[in-house]
């Protein structure tokens, strides 16, 4: 059997501040977030079937395929819309697991807004963010489709236009747990929330999960150290990447170089919007 495969991107995401604002009585905390994307992708490819079928082909080495967060996005949308279609689903992979990219959630994403186009499910945006949000607090805003302030969990949000600019990522080759960092009793829980939602605000240079990571991971500590020589660097989400945004390309390419001998990473640039946003 040969299938007919159609290709969607899902981007990476930065967080270009964060802070933990408080608690939910559900021990979830309250965050401030800035969700900015950029050029570096995973593939995504979905071939539509009429046997009802969700599988993914490639199942990711370590992570069962049942509860890859691409096949748990088609049957939540398969559920919730009764389609009777099926999907096969072929990932290509290109951002670090665990990192703080947001790349499982992204990949989710991209199959929501993929089927609910190839299924003619016709859900709204809102509707599927909904659906999103079910699989992960990342995952609404790559829904949304456009750069975000956000808060709640991540699931209010505020679009935001953002500057161009180019993003130098390293990682520091460690595999962060966020459960382990938002239990961390050096996790600072009572910042004080942004009052103003201006492009100033939300660009304080800050990640209020980084001094924990950094504690309990000397690696990332020191990815920090490494990035820091060339300017404000941060990290993103919960670990384990840390990114430096630079003005040029130029300027993104040479820091790169001189960190590349010592650890993977890579140069991205930030994007104005979810690469499907038009298409959804
Ligand atoms: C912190 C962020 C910022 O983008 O980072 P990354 O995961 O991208 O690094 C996200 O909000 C992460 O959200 P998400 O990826 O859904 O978190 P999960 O893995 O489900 O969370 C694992 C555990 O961390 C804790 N957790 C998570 C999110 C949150 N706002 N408060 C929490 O206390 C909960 O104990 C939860 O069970
Ligand atoms: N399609 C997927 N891609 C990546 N990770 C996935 C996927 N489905 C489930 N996961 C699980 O989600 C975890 C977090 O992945 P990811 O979203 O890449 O990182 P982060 O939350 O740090 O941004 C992985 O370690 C993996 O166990």
């Amino acid at each position: 059997m040969t299938y007919d495969f159609q290709a969607f991107p899902a981007p990476a995401k930065l967080n270009l501040m964060l802070k933990v604002v408080g608690r939910r009585p559900d021990g979830y905390h309250l965050l401030e977030t800035v969700f900015r994307f950029i050029d570096f992708c995973d593939t995504v490819e979905i071939a539509v079937t009429d046997d009802g079928v969700v599988e993914l082909v490639n199942p990711i080495p370590g992570v069962a395929p049942e509860s890859d967060l691409t096949v748990r996005a088609a049957r939540a949308l398969q559920a919730a819309s009764g389609s009777k279609q099926g999907a096969r689903i072929r990932l290509a992979k290109r951002i670090p697991m665990g990192g703080g990219l947001g790349g499982g959630s992204s990949d989710a994403a991209t199959v929501l807004l993929a089927l609910n186009r190839l299924w003619g499910t016709r859900f709204s945006r809102e509707r599927l963010m909904e659906l999103g949000l079910a699989l992960g607090a990342d995952v609404p805003v790559f829904v949304f489709g456009r750069n975000a302030f956000a808060t709640g969990v991540g699931e209010e949000l505020t679009a935001l236009e953002l500057p161009e600019a180019w993003y130098v990522v390293i990682h520091p080759g460690v595999h962060v747990p966020t459960a382990k960092i938002f239990s961390s009793p050096l996790l600072t829980r009572d910042s004080k929330p942004s009052i103003m939602r201006t492009l100033e605000t939300t660009q304080q240079r800050r990640n209020d999960l980084q001094a924990a990571v950094s504690a309990e991971f000397k690696e990332v500590d020191s990815a920090i150290r490494d990035l820091a020589k060339y300017g404000p660097a941060l990290m993103t989400g919960s670990g384990s990447c840390v990114f430096l945004e630079c003005e040029s390309q130029d300027q993104a390419n040479t820091v790169f170089r001189a960190v590349s001998e010592k650890y993977d990473g890579f140069v991205a640039k930030g994007l104005a919007s979810h690469p499907m946003f038009d298409k959804a």
